[in-house]
């Protein structure tokens, strides 16, 4: 890291750089002019990359960011007087801005609790049966979040009991895989094991949280609801003319098995974070470490402390704590900083 940089920022893995990889294949791209808005050849490249990683016939979009590719998925899986089931902490729900209402044009999101930051087949009955009369929007869509909010992970029994009880009330399942790759990590799962094959629709995988600049693949194994999604795309400002600059990054993540390697080093170091925690009095390990994210019970005069000292953190990702997200760049070096740090502040609190 060069030294005017400052690497106490562990708000957000949205804080980390471009990974090598798919700087490498950016600049490559760069050499030359090519065709626009996705007729290039690394767009041609990279779709066909995705379809050969989830070993399925998927339709991919590029778009710009998590909150486009929910809020347009969402669009395009239901209609208006729908209602998309989540969990009361989906970033959907909490983070949005009110996007995946607008873009469907009004649907509802309907929340329900569950243990860990996760959706649970019995909290997704009971909303779908809570009401059959004409007043009620119409559950249509499940929407999990996966890594989640709270960085979990649904496992495929998990995953297979909601597309069990979705069948059973005809619901879409749409997947938030803004840490998808940290699952698929996690769990030392396909990214075929995770979505088409246990019934997931539509996924929308993060590529900006994994090492790119920015951009978002929204995978449609349901072909047809992707009908048109182009055109969703292009009327809210989302298809880059550029698009080779999304594209060609993306590509450098799949060809070198960085999207893996890189959610495999940030879930390593979330945990060497939450061990070093687990031994603090007065920290309290909030969730499961799954994932690359660690919520953590702190006295405020200790999170004021670590403020003062240049870390960034987050405290309003609705399940209280501070939480701490690891990326493809993390280092042991830093933790353990943090971790003398929080030691510190706790004994002088
Ligand atoms: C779980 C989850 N989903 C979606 C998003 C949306 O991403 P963006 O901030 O790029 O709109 C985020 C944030 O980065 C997120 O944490
Ligand atoms: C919460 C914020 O919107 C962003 N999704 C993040 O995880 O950093």
């Amino acid at each position: 890291m060069a030294p005017h940089c400052s690497p106490r920022f562990l708000a957000s893995d949205n804080t980390s750089g471009i990974c090598p990889e798919a700087l490498d294949y950016l600049l490559e791209a760069n050499a030359c002019d090519d065709l626009a808005y996705g007729n290039d050849s690394w767009t041609q490249r990279a779709t066909d990359r995705f379809r050969s990683l989830f070993d399925y016939d998927c339709d991919v979009f590029f778009v710009f960011n998590g909150t486009a590719a929910n809020s347009l998925t969402l669009a395009a899986m239901g209609q208006s007087y729908h209602s998309v089931i989540c969990h009361e902490l989906a970033h959907i729900e909490t983070d949005e801005c009110g996007g995946p209402e607008f873009f469907s044009n009004g649907a509802k999101l309907l929340t329900s609790a569950g243990r860990h930051g996760k959706l649970n087949a019995e909290g997704i009955e009971q909303l779908v049966t809570r009401r059959s009369d004409i007043h009620y929007p119409k559950p249509r869509i499940v929407s999990i979040t996966q890594a989640t909010e709270v960085g979990t992970v649904y496992d495929r029994e998990e995953l297979l009991a909601i597309r069990t009880v979705a069948d059973k009330y005809d619901l879409r399942v749409h997947m938030d895989g803004a840490r998808f790759a940290n699952a698929c990590a996690s769990l030392e799962a396909t990214p075929a094991e995770l979505t088409w094959q246990v019934g997931v629709d539509a996924l929308c995988f993060s590529g900006t949280k994994n090492g790119l600049p920015m951009g978002e693949a929204v995978v449609f194994f349901n072909r047809e609801l992707a009908e048109d999604f182009d055109y969703r795309c292009k009327q809210a400002g989302q298809l880059a003319s550029k698009m080779r600059f999304i594209a060609a990054p993306w590509l450098g993540l799949l060809e070198t098995g960085a999207w893996l390697s890189n959610a495999s080093h940030a879930n390593a170091m979330a945990r060497y974070l939450a061990d070093g925690l687990r031994g603090l009095p007065g920290a309290e390990l909030m969730f499961p470490t799954q994932a690359n994210s660690v919520f953590v019970q702190l006295p405020p005069p200790v999170l004021a402390q670590l403020r003062e000292r240049g870390w960034t953190f987050y405290t309003f990702i609705g399940a209280g704590g501070a939480r701490f997200v690891c990326a493809w760049n993390t280092t042991v070096e830093l933790l353990d900083t943090l971790l003398a740090d929080i030691r510190q502040a706790l004994d002088a609190s």
